[in-house]
């Protein structure tokens, strides 16, 4: 199927509703299969206590009862009729609409690629905020409480991604995790849902020996009564066959962990906040509330920007439009893990004509931030991002010439607005310069990405966006090309003119 068709379960709020709703109707399914099977039984149970009356009616005077013909005529009708229907009855299935419904249901159920994505940003957040398996299994992110915790089905699947990925250590932890939620009155329903103790037992045995740590490997195969006998040749066997681990873990850059975590609270900025009355002359009536973070490079943050009203119509416009996002990648766009969002560029075509004046506001906000030169209908990207999702570090400048370059120019800088308050994680940070934005509802912020004098490329503006824990993030982005200013900035380039032809 085709990437457009996907659901995307993380993200988007109605994909995830669908799902509830279906587990809910899967599971009224489920109970009514129990129900018809139950029915069976019960019938099955009142068949067997009647036919099984004659018998005991003769228990100990066997020879006397058959000698009586009322009781030896009904045994041979009985012997003769009866298991012939009882085998009919038996054989009959139970439940068929429920198991046609199930089948029926399954395509529309997430794919394993869902399940990936999601183990995956299992791994990114617990990565991220450095938690410990148990500590994440109990809830527990980066200093947020949370009261759900993970099952003993969960940790499994998690312990399995990281076992993939060459993450032994941590897969064995996941691994004691499972292992101290599979409760012994549950342990009928494990083994229904495809986890039971020596299937772990095993998974532990591999991660052991592939660190190196032969006897206790032994010793987990001895402790589990269905492996004990056969303990010698599990571990040679997984010994002469090492696992071919595969990582294709998201890379989580020191210090991208270090400044998402909350132990790196934003440094109080030295700058100062004020209201900026000069960059265009509409800030002299109505001036901006802005925060100056940085210098070199240039980076500010706004204030109260855009109101409810219009965030909200946004948003609404956005909505309907989501799509994966793209990263411009060798003049094609394409879907990177480097980022894992929904995204969609306004404006876009036929959109809904009472959009207007809501952009065109926008427009000007824009131009009133920046003091740059923004064309009516400036395109923003709305991003949306859902649980676990981030974006890697990055430049929003490029470094080689595409066919966007070719006709604007390079991007000489950006503003973001943050279109939600994130519950949790979601803050854009500069690695370079130490800082850190929460992501706050209102917020705008602005860098520039090239130096204001040469052109040439600011490194330091290197910036990514941490992953979501809870909640979703909205977010809109505008890049500022060059060309476009061509008439207010001079365009000077020193070393850098790989993409001026
Ligand atoms: O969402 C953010 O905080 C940053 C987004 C970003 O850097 C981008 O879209 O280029
Ligand atoms: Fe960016």
């Amino acid at each position: 199927m085709e990437l457009d068709n996907r659901k995307e379960f993380l993200i988007t709020e109605s994909a995830k509703m669908d799902l509830m709703q279906l587990d809910t109707e899967l599971i009224s399914n489920l109970k009514k299969y129990a129900e018809q099977v139950e029915e069976k039984v019960e019938k099955l149970q009142r068949i067997v206590r009647e036919i099984r009356q004659p018998l005991e009616a003769a228990r100990g005077i066997e020879e006397e009862y058959m000698g009586n013909p009322l009781n030896s005529f009904p045994l041979i009708r009985h012997m003769y009729q009866d298991w012939k229907y009882l085998e009919e009855f038996m054989k009959k299935p139970v439940g068929e609409e429920q198991i046609d419904f199930l089948k029926k249901k399954l395509p529309e159920l997430p794919w394993q690629a869902d399940t990936d994505e999601a183990t995956a940003a299992m791994f990114r957040i617990a990565e991220t905020y450095g938690m410990e398996p148990w500590e994440m299994a109990k809830g527990l992110v980066d200093n947020v409480q949370y009261k759900s915790t993970l099952s003993a089905l969960d940790c499994f699947q998690i312990a399995g991604m990281y076992f993939k990925w060459g993450y032994f250590k941590k897969s064995f932890e996941w691994l004691k995790n499972t292992k101290s939620r599979m409760k012994k009155l549950y342990s009928d329903v494990h083994e229904v849902l495809g986890v039971t103790h020596k299937d772990v037992a095993l998974l532990q045995t591999r991660c052991l020996v592939e660190l190196g740590l032969k006897d206790q490997a032994k010793e987990v195969l001895l402790k589990q009564p269905d492996l004990a006998e056969n303990a010698t040749d599990l571990l040679a066997q997984f010994e002469s066959n090492p696992f071919k681990a595969n990582d294709l873990s998201p890379i989580l850059l020191d210090y991208y962990k270090e400044l998402c975590r909350s132990s790196f609270a934003p440094k109080p900025s030295r700058l100062h906040c004020r209201y900026n009355t000069t960059t265009s002359p509409f800030l002299i009536l109505a001036p901006l509330k802005m925060e100056e973070i940085s210098l070199e490079p240039y980076i500010v943050v706004y204030h109260d920007i855009l109101p409810d009203k219009d965030i909200e119509q946004l948003k609404r416009l956005a909505e309907p439009k989501l799509k994966p996002t793209q990263v411009f990648k060798n003049e094609i766009g394409t879907v990177s893990s480097g980022r894992t969002a929904l995204g969609v560029f306004l404006p876009y075509k036929n959109m809904d004509p009472n959009s207007g004046p809501v952009l065109d506001r926008l427009t000007q906000r824009l131009r009133d931030i920046t003091g740059l030169k923004i064309h009516d209908r400036f395109p923003v990207n709305i991003i949306k991002y859902g649980f676990g999702a981030h974006y890697a570090s990055h430049y929003d400048y490029y470094n080689e010439s595409n066919s966007d370059t070719k006709v604007l120019g390079n991007r000489i800088a950006t503003a973001i607005f943050y279109l939600n308050d994130v519950p949790h994680g979601g803050a854009t940070i500069f690695p370079w310069v130490k800082i850190k934005i929460p992501a706050e509802r209102g917020k705008v912020l602005f860098w520039y990405n090239l130096n204001g004098e040469t052109h040439d490329v600011e490194q330091k503006t290197l910036h990514a966006a941490c992953p979501i824990f809870g909640g979703s993030k909205w977010a809109m982005a505008a890049w500022i090309h060059e060309w476009d200013q061509m008439f207010i900035q001079p365009v000077y380039r020193k070393g850098n003119q790989t993409f001026v032809e």
